[in-house]
């Protein structure tokens, strides 16, 4: 079986597209089989782009795990002045971002193939979004967490989306002890939104 998260998946080919609205903007999208989400935009991952307000801080944006791309891009979209990363451990996944990235014209996008931060040495980001792999196991995720702050700036905001029963409240806590303030920005439907600001 191909897992959404393996790192060349041999699925057949399903390409399908999509013309979706986010945060206002009508965009278009091509997912295909084996990537995350494949059938539309997941609803956690509408509610935290429905929640997400840019930093106040200048710098770039990142999305860690980025699917096909709809956090990233729509973001890309909505301030053009501002570059926009896109990474995932999914080669189908980083084809399908840049390929997304492209339709909606967009010129201010990174996309690369990247476990977590390791091709993303040296940058820092103001905020940086994730609809996180839970399935890539708890470890993962807190390595996530941790290495997330080390790429922010000061006063910089990590944001993500977490249902209840995959350990929102246990998410939280680990968030809690490495930034300075964790707010719970929504709750909609079991599907948490934290911020977390570094200090
Ligand atoms: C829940 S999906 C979210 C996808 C997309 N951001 C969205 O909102 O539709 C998590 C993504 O993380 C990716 N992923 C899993 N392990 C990873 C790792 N170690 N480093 C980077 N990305 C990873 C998966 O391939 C998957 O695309």
């Amino acid at each position: 079986m191909s897992h959404y998260f393996s790192e060349k998946p041999n699925a057949r080919r399903e390409q399908k597209k999509h013309e979706v609205a986010l945060r206002g903007r009508s965009l278009t999208f091509v997912t295909d089989a084996a990537v995350f989400s494949k059938s539309g935009v997941d609803y956690g991952t509408k509610v935290l782009l429905d929640s997400f307000a840019f930093p106040a801080t200048d710098g770039d944006i990142l999305d860690v795990g980025c699917g096909w791309g709809p956090i990233g891009v729509t973001l890309a979209s909505e301030d053009q002045n501002r570059m926009v990363w896109m990474v995932d451990v999914n080669e189908r996944a980083v084809q399908l971002a840049q390929g997304n990235a492209e339709k909606n014209n967009l010129q201010n996008v990174k996309v690369l193939k990247s476990d977590l931060f390791q091709s993303l040495k040296g940058q820092t980001f103001a905020a940086i979004l994730t609809n996180p792999p839970i399935r890539a196991g708890k470890d993962t995720i807190h390595t996530l967490f941790e290495q997330a702050y080390d790429y922010l700036v000061p006063g910089g905001e990590l944001w993500i989306v977490i249902q209840k029963k995959q350990g929102a409240p246990s998410a939280k806590k680990k968030l809690q002890e490495r930034f300075k303030e964790v707010e719970t920005v929504r709750k909609d439907k079991g599907y948490y939104i934290f911020r977390a600001e570094k200090y």
